[in-house]
This record gives structure tokens, C-alpha cells and sequence, in this order.
């Protein structure tokens, strides 16, 4: 009962602030006209879907009108459809030409209905990081030291420009292409679901002629948003999502960070204690990307660290697993899991980290705490405050971009800062859980 081009879904706008009504919301309203064309151009779309600003985040995204059960095909992208998939720079020369086609291009009405130019990045914050700066605001927490990366690349004598200057429309291509772009190019529609590695209930399937679909992981209720995932098995941190995309993404969070002092005095005396809590090595595992999700983890008795950094995946205010393993991390973006599911996997892998080990992320989360000059009170009130001087300059009808840089990049290092004092905490409360070296009895 779905599919057919003359029974294009409807679309909702639960947004309460900025676009009240769906009519006059062009990301809203202009969803059936959308549906139409893929449907035009052999593509399928399950009618129980829908556009809409998903409660809460006030992110647009895709949502269900009614409830579809686990295994359903929702969509299916042919080839046809998809822009790209050859490199970064042909598939953005590709995306540049049609947008200059305007209404002559196939995929005008793909373009017609993005919204990535409302995301802001921190690639198009300001790049100084004099006081006042969202840079500044970091405190020196990753991602301060990549948030300009890909458009240095892109901009850069290596990069698809090769040192020339960059025009609006390259930016617009450049944008597109790096916050909606998967393995097999531009999706159109596809790339409608927002990220949600907890409450992932879609997986992917390519089919045999470069195109692919997206099914039901789990029955989806009506009215619940669609998600996908930015950062399957762990290979993405929180950090890198946010230095990507610029949004702290909801639990479960995988943090990660490095001790950079450490990591000097590591590199200058082989035999320095450091190499002892530290692994190095590649996370291979994170590469083996299945699309078919469940089953990969499940069976997989893996003690090895996902990251060769100081790690910690955050279930919840108060449930975290310290230096988690591959095996835990598996399940991020792959399927979802309950928090006591949750409890019981990170008991069990916290049975086998060694007590050497926390001491050592313990140690380093606080230095780390104790060496930013605000603290987690402090922020959650700079916060207050910098959110009502927007608001005010709103009021006056001004709309100050480096102002909602700055309170983006406050709210990053706020979650981080909770992040690393939730590490002392499990570290100080499970104590007696982990396992004890033989020389430390
Ligand atoms: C592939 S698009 C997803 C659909 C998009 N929101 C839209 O309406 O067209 C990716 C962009 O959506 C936003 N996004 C996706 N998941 C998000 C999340 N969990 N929190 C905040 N923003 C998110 C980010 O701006 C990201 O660059």
C-alpha cells in the first residue's frame, strides 16, 4: 500500500519557533513536490514517511506517519539518482556543474529542498582564536586543532581546488557534498535522516546496480523520527562529529582524547610508563564496516581497546564504560541496545580492564579538568548568559553568527567536561570491579 506516485505523503511541522506553518515552510511544505520526483526518476519512497522538525531538537529530519514493522524496504535509491561516487573532487565538480544548471538540471528539485546551508560548521567559524573567538571557547579541547581541515585540504594546492579561491556555488557543492555525501555519492532523500547511533533503526543495503536501500531495523513507531548514522562501530568520536558537523550528538557518546604532554614525553623515552597504559595500533575492525549491522558484534569476544587514545563511552548522566573495547563500541550505529543491555555489558568488560589502566584515565580526565579555566558550573552559567545576549540581539532584529559560534562551541566543551568528570566518577565508584594487576594485590 505504498509507493505510488499519486499518493505523495503529506508533511509536518512540529517546529514551534521559526516555521509554524508547514504552508509557508518551503523545507516542509515542498516535501510532497520532492517525493514526486524521486518516484518520477524510479525511485521508491514508502508513503508512512514524512518531513518534519523532529521534537525537541527542532532539527528537520524524516519522520513516520504510522508505524512500519522491522525489515521493511522505506526507500530505494536507483543509481540514476545518485550524484557522484567516484572521488571528493569529481563528485563535487559534478554536484557544482548541476547546480549551475538551475532549473535545467535533473536534480533541481533535489537542490531545491536542501537545507544544508542552515547547518552551521565550525570550518566557517572565524579562524582567529582571540578572546571573543568560538575557537577560543574550545579551551583546547579536540577538535580546536581541526576544525578548518577538510576546507584546508579542499581549498589547499593538494586539494580539488588547487590554491584557487573559492566561489559561493564551490562552497554550496563543498557543503552539500561534506555533510550529506555516503559511500556512494549524493543520496537524494536518503540523506533526509538525522543521526542517532542509540536510537538507529535503519540499516542499509546496496543492490547490484549502484543503488540502495534503506530498511526498518526494528518496528518504528508513527511518528518517530527515521535515523541513520554519521559514525558506525565507534570509528567516529563525538569530538569528530562535532569538528564535522558541528552538533554534540545524543547518548550513547563515544569521547576521545589525547594526553598531548604525554604523548611528547612517550615519544622522547621508549621505555616511559605511559607505553604501558596506552595501546597504539590501527583500529582495524572500525574499517570492516558491515552494512547488515546485528550479529557482527554480538559474537565477538574482543578485548582489544577501540582506540589507541584515552576513551570513554557514555550510556547515560551516570553509565559509562572507561577505554571501551572494539567489541563494545561494535554496537554504536549497528543496532540498538537497552541501558540495562548497556549496564551489563560495560560490568563485564569493566571486570577485565585493568586497575592500572583507570588509574590512568582517571589521573588524566581530572588533570585535564583541573588545567581549563572554566568549570562545569561556570559554563552551564556562561551559557545562560551568552543565550540571552542572542536572543536580545534577535529581538533588535540582528543576527550575530559568531555569537551562536561561540554558545556551539561552549555547549561542546560543557559535554565534554561532563564527560570527563563522569570518567573520575565511574572510575572512583566501581573501584572494587575492576581487574587487579598481579603486582598491584
Ligand atoms: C544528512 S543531513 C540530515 C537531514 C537534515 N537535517 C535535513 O533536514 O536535510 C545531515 C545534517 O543534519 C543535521 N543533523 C543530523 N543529525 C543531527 C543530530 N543528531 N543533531 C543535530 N543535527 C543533526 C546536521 O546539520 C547535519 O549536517
Amino acid at each position: 500500500a505504498s509507493g505510488s506516485p499519486s499518493e505523495s505523503p503529506g508533511a509536518v511541522s512540529t517546529h514551534d519557533n521559526d516555521h509554524e506553518d508547514s504552508d509557508v515552510d518551503p523545507l516542509i511544505s515542498k516535501f510532497p513536490k520532492f517525493v514526486e520526483w524521486v518516484r518520477s526518476h524510479d525511485g521508491f519512497v514508502d508513503d508512512r514517511v514524512t518531513i518534519g522538525y523532529e521534537p525537541g531538537s527542532n532539527i528537520r529530519g524524516m519522520i513516520t506517519t504510522a508505524d512500519i514493522p522491522a525489515k521493511t524496504e522505506i526507500m530505494h535509491i536507483p543509481k540514476s539518482l545518485i550524484i557522484g561516487g567516484v572521488d571528493w573532487c569529481q563528485d563535487f565538480e559534478t554536484i557544482k556543474k548541476e547546480m549551475d544548471m538551475g532549473p535545467l538540471s535533473k536534480w533541481f528539485d533535489y537542490f531545491d529542498f536542501d537545507d544544508s546551508s542552515g547547518s552551521r560548521l565550525p570550518l566557517e567559524w572565524d579562524r582567529s582564536d582571540e578572546p571573543g573567538s568560538a575557537r577560543r571557547e574550545l579551551q583546547g579541547l579536540t577538535p580546536d586543532d581541526f576544525t578548518h581541515r577538510h576546507i584546508d585540504w579542499f581549498e589547499g594546492d593538494w586539494g580539488c581546488l588547487s590554491g584557487k579561491e573559492m566561489t559561493d556555488l564551490d562552497f554550496q557543492a563543498f557543503k552539500i557534498y561534506l555533510t550529506r555525501s555516503m559511500h556512494l555519492g549524493l543520496v537524494p532523500i536518503y540523506d533526509l535522516m538525522n543521526h542517532h547511533n542509540g536510537k538507529i533503526n535503519t540499516y542499509l543495503e546496496d543492490d547490484d546496480e549502484g543503488g540502495v536501500s534503506v530498511l526498518s531495523l526494528v518496528d518504528i513507531p508513527a511518528g518517530f523520527p527515521i535515523y541513520n548514522t554519521y559514525g558506525r562501530s565507534g570509528e567516529k568520536s563525538t569530538n569528530d562529529l562535532f569538528g564535522q558537523y558541528g552538533f554534540v550528538e545524543d547518548y550513547p557518546q563515544l569521547w576521545r582524547w589525547n594526553d598531548s604532554g604525554l604523548d611528547k614525553l612517550a615519544q622522547e623515552k621508549e621505555d616511559h610508563a605511559y607505553q604501558r597504559y596506552v595501546t597504539t595500533g590501527n583500529n582495524d575492525v572500525n574499517s570492516d564496516e558491515n552494512p547488515n549491522h546485528l550479529g557482527k558484534w554480538l559474537n565477538r569476544l574482543n578485548f582489544e581497546p577501540n582506540s589507541p587514545f584515552y576513551e570513554v563511552l557514555v550510556i547515560s548522566p551516570t553509565v559509562a564504560a572507561l577505554l571501551p573495547t572494539k567489541h563494545l563500541t561494535g554496537a554504536l550505529g549497528n543496532g540498538q541496545l537497552s541501558l540495562d543491555g548497556w549496564r551489563s555489558e560495560i560490568d563485564n568488560h569493566h571486570a577485565t580492564l585493568r586497575s592500572s589502566q583507570v588509574d590512568a584515565i582517571h589521573n588524566n580526565a581530572m588533570r585535564t579538568l583541573n588545567s581549563l579555566p572554566t568549570t562545569i558550573e561556570e559554563d552551564e552559567e556562561i551559557i545562560r548568559i551568552e543565550k540571552r545576549r542572542m536572543e536580545r540581539l534577535k529581538e533588535f532584529g540582528r543576527e550575530d553568527a559568531n555569537a551562536a559560534d561561540v554558545v556551539m562551541a561552549i555547549e561542546f566543551r560543557l559535554a565534554f567536561k561532563k564527560a570527563l568528570r563522569l570518567t573520575m566518577e565511574v572510575a572512583t565508584r566501581e573501584r572494587e570491579a575492576f581487574f587487579k594487576d598481579t603486582d598491584e594485590l
